[in-house]
């Protein structure tokens, strides 16, 4: 491939990543609206932007904020909270080498989950991606002002996936059971700009690649750099677009839904001049829920039930240093 024409991709000038507004999910004033609306999205491109949903911009400054100086600290300290095979704490650059891909990614990340306590049973049982949470004990501010944003788009998915179930004409609380404990894995990355050497050698801030789990809710700074395989085989940019957050479907709502809804290959490369941070949060249920398509009203199954966390742990294992011996 001929160096100018790595990773290159169109603006996005068709409407091919649609905007919805969650407001009337949210409040109930129009769940069958939303959900349609959310239904042609899954079905044709995987992904869309959400407005709407409530969450206070001074949130996500904060999220943003205390990220950005969690990477700026020392590599001494992020190395205290290094990730082991638990997928929690601060994960190195070169660390993460998706599955296809020539090189590894340029990106660093820091990983959580759901907090739990210490004598979860699911943790002593040694349960697929049930994990203590790796907060540095000498950057308290870490979980105190990431939290907030947490817990606010925790609520908002579950919202969210009401509206999915709608979508997927199944009862709006299809989802709820498998939500009391979920996993809803977040991760703070951080992008360096790229350099004309990881242009050459066709380095990205992260490959190609689908997302492991149900449902992701991204926040992205204003660097721009997400870009999205639309069903024709373009690239499209899926640009930041001030408030919204950007929501796509897992390799496991796909299997779920029996293939109606599409899991997208996306992939990130940051050409700014900047540094770029985002914060995915990937809202996947309990660690035991069997994701079978039978459950969503599937009469002739295209996958066989496979559980959550393990699914995804196996993903990890195959895409990060940490599990390799
Ligand atoms: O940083 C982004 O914009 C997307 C990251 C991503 O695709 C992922 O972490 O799965
Ligand atoms: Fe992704």
């Amino acid at each position: 491939m001929a160096e100018t024409e790595f990773a290159q991709a169109r603006q996005l000038d068709t409407g091919a990543i649609p905007v919805i507004d969650i407001a009337g999910a949210l409040d109930g004033s129009d769940l069958p609206g939303v959900a349609a609306q959310i239904r042609a999205a899954a079905t044709d491109v995987g992904f869309f932007y959400i407005k709407g949903h409530g969450i206070a911009p001074e949130l996500m400054a904060q999220a943003f904020a205390v990220a950005r100086d969690f990477f700026a600290l020392p590599e001494a300290m992020k190395t205290r909270v290094a990730v082991g095979t638990d997928q929690r704490g601060w994960m190195a650059t070169g660390m993460s080498r998706l599955a296809g891909s020539k090189t590894h990614d340029l990106k660093e990340v820091f990983f959580w989950g759901s907090e739990i306590a210490p004598d979860d049973p699911d943790l002593a049982a040694a349960k697929p991606l049930v994990a203590l949470n790796k907060w540095p004990a000498d950057f308290p501010r870490l979980r105190a002002e990431l939290f907030p944003y947490y817990d606010a788009l925790c609520a908002v998915a579950a919202e969210v996936l009401s509206a999915v179930a709608v979508s997927l004409e199944v009862d709006a609380d299809v989802f709820r059971p498998h939500y009391v404990r979920p996993m809803a894995r977040g991760q703070l990355v951080y992008y360096p700009p790229s350099s004309e050497a990881d242009e050459v050698e066709e380095r990205f801030g992260v490959a190609p690649h689908t997302d492991f789990g149900v449902l992701t809710f991204l926040l992205q700074d204003d660097s721009g750099g997400l870009q999205v395989r639309l069903p024709t085989g373009d690239w499209v940019e899926a640009p930041p677009l001030p408030g919204t957050l950007v929501c796509n479907i897992g390799d496991l709502l796909q299997r779920w839904s029996n293939d109606r809804f599409v899991s997208t290959v996306h992939r990130v490369i940051n050409r700014s001049a900047e540094a770029r941070y985002s914060i995915p949060i990937f809202f996947d249920p309990h660690t035991d829920t069997v994701i079978d398509p039978r459950d969503l009203g599937a009469m002739e199954p295209k996958h066989a039930p496979v559980t959550a966390g393990g699914h995804i742990a196996g993903r990890n294992a195959a895409s990060f240093k940490q599990h390799r011996r």
